[in-house]
């Protein structure tokens, strides 16, 4: 039987009116969830206000209301407690009702603008090719040991967080590596958890429409590291110049990495190519599968968190040379008629240009870069130029075309995506709204060596169109396209 007051351990409590010792059920902050004898915790959000529906989630048989300011209309028999952040609240009472799962396994969170997915997923790759039973939360999915779960958000909220954590401990999970966005960090949805190691990887412009300037992103995600206990290790990119500002204030151990600038753990390129990196590691040399100059620094990433982890420096490189590519990030193909493709899911204007440069570095003069791409919908408007400029100053050819619109028009969105592009680069682009189309023009106008590269969508398997998903994966379309095309 769990009270009321045990998971309210270690909330600061600002009033109660009722009891707090009686039983519960399950915990919610989504009133339509509530049923007979649950916790309903208010939170106010972007959209509505939580605070709105404590009446709903009474009538459906809540017991007990945590929320930020006490109703008008009190009901005799129901718990009111009073909190200063409901966010919080919510995140440390997850942690109580499972009991804390966080601090039974290694947990290590990964954050930064790119390469998050890449990170965590090849951590969760290595430590199972390791031989450990290992837990992912990422983008892509959430795995518990080698059970697969539908993921809906980079970082889950703080009670599927726990709920997920809570799982790995029963299947024996002994390293977890999780995403860490910054809105699950500006939601509170990791508070509460105890992490043994953070990463960051680098930081670009990116959620501006959410976050209100640079300033106040880059904070979101340096309180990440503020918040590490002083056990764990923060371990950071010294290339990007907001790495040591990210752990200014961290108590935890910090350890950098680099490319270009002296830092604890080293890397340098030896060759770049479209079969592979040929990378030196603190002196040692390592064929890797994964390609491009950005994927030095995720797997510099990786080195070192298994060596900081303990793992041994041998093993770990001989695995990161057996490491495969994340489902739709530098995923690609080349067709019976030699042509190219990749799927990536650069999806901001930095992460495009480093997509662009990578290919652009190893494909030669003879060989065209025909790029398909678009922007989402009731995302970040401000990225839209900068990526129509980036994509078509340094393709060959630029499809324009329509990401998950959501409730905007296309058409709109990418005559914002062509405001960006240079007059001298007018004649080498071409916008064509549906997806399918566009891939398939691409197919159309590339010759045998030619490089497509589809960006924006990546491992996703649908379209959002005004609230609507329907089936839709960029890698199987150009797969079906050119196979059809060269018969
Ligand atoms: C903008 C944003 O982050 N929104 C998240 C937020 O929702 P919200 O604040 O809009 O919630 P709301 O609709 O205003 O509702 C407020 C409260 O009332 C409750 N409510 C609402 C209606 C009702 O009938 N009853 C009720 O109790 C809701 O459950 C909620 O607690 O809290 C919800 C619950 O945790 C999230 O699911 C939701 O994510 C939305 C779906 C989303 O799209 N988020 C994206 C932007 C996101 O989080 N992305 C990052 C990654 C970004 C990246 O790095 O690329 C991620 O970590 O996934
Ligand atoms: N270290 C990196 N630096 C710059 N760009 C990167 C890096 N790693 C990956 N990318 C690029 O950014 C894209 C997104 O990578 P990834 O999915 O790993 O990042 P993420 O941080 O999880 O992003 P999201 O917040 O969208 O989930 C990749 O498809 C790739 O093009
Ligand atoms: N996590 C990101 C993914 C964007 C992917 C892109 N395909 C889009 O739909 O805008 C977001 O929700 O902002
Ligand atoms: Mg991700």
């Amino acid at each position: 039987m769990i009270l009321l007051k045990d998971i309210l351990y270690k909330v600061p409590l600002e009033s109660v009116v009722g009891n707090t010792s009686v039983a519960i059920t399950n915990l919610h902050f989504d009133s339509r969830l509530v049923t007979l004898n649950d916790v309903f915790v208010a939170i106010r959000g972007t959209q509505s206000d939580g605070h709105d529906y404590i009446i709903k989630a009474v009538e459906k048989g809540a017991i007990a209301v945590v929320c930020e300011e006490l109703p008008a209309q009190i009901i005799h028999g129901v718990s009111y407690v009073k909190v200063v952040d409901s966010a919080s609240a919510l995140a440390v009472m997850s942690a109580n009702y499972y009991e804390n799962p966080s601090h039974n396994l290694k947990l290590i969170g990964v954050t930064g603008t790119n390469g998050k997915t890449t990170i965590a997923s090849l951590l969760y790759q290595l430590f199972e090719k390791a031989g450990y039973t290992v837990g992912l939360l990422s983008t892509v999915k959430i795995m518990v040991a080698d059970q697969e779960f539908k993921a809906t958000h980079t970082t889950p909220d703080s009670l599927t967080i726990n709920k997920y954590l809570a799982e790995m401990n029963a299947a024996g999970v002994e390293y977890c590596f999780m995403e860490v966005s910054s809105h699950g960090i500006h939601q509170k949805r990791t508070e509460g958890l105890q992490f043994a190691g953070g990463i960051f990887t680098n930081l670009s412009h990116d959620h501006l429409d959410y976050h209100n300037s640079f300033a106040e992103y880059r904070d979101v995600k340096k309180k990440f590291f503020d918040e590490l206990p002083k056990e764990a290790f923060a371990l950071v990119n010294i290339d990007d110049k907001n790495g040591p500002v990210m752990v200014q204030n961290t108590k935890a151990r910090k350890v950098t990495y680099a490319l270009k600038t002296v830092a604890d753990f080293k890397a340098q390129i030896l060759e770049n190519q479209l079969s592979g990196l040929l990378l030196k590691i603190n002196d040692q040399e390592v064929w890797v599968r994964l390609i491009g100059s950005f994927n030095a620094y995720n797997l510099l990433a990786i080195y070192a968190t298994a060596e900081l982890l303990g793992l041994e420096q041998m093993e770990t490189l001989q695995l990161l040379s057996q490491l495969e590519s994340v489902s739709g990030r530098f995923q690609y193909l080349i067709s019976e008629g030699n042509i190219t493709a990749i799927v990536d899911y650069a999806h901001t204007p930095d992460a495009l240009k480093n997509v662009l440069e990578t290919i652009n570095d190893i494909r030669t003069k003879n060989e065209q870069l025909i790029t398909v791409v678009g922007a989402g919908g009731d995302r970040d408007t401000t990225k839209r130029p900068k990526m129509g400029h980036i994509a078509s100053a340094l393709s060959s050819k630029t499809i324009f075309t329509s990401d998950n619109p959501r409730s905007e028009d296309p058409n709109l969105i990418i005559e914002e995506i062509e405001a960006g592009v240079a007059p001298q680069n007018f004649k080498k682009v071409v916008s064509i709204a549906d997806r399918k189309q566009a891939i398939k023009t691409a197919c159309q106008l590339a010759n045998p060596h030619d490089i497509i590269l589809i960006a924006g969508k990546g491992h996703e398997t649908y379209q959002e169109i005004k609230g609507e998903r329907f089936d839709f994966d960029d890698y199987k379309i150009v797969e079906e396209t050119l196979k059809q095309l060269e018969k």
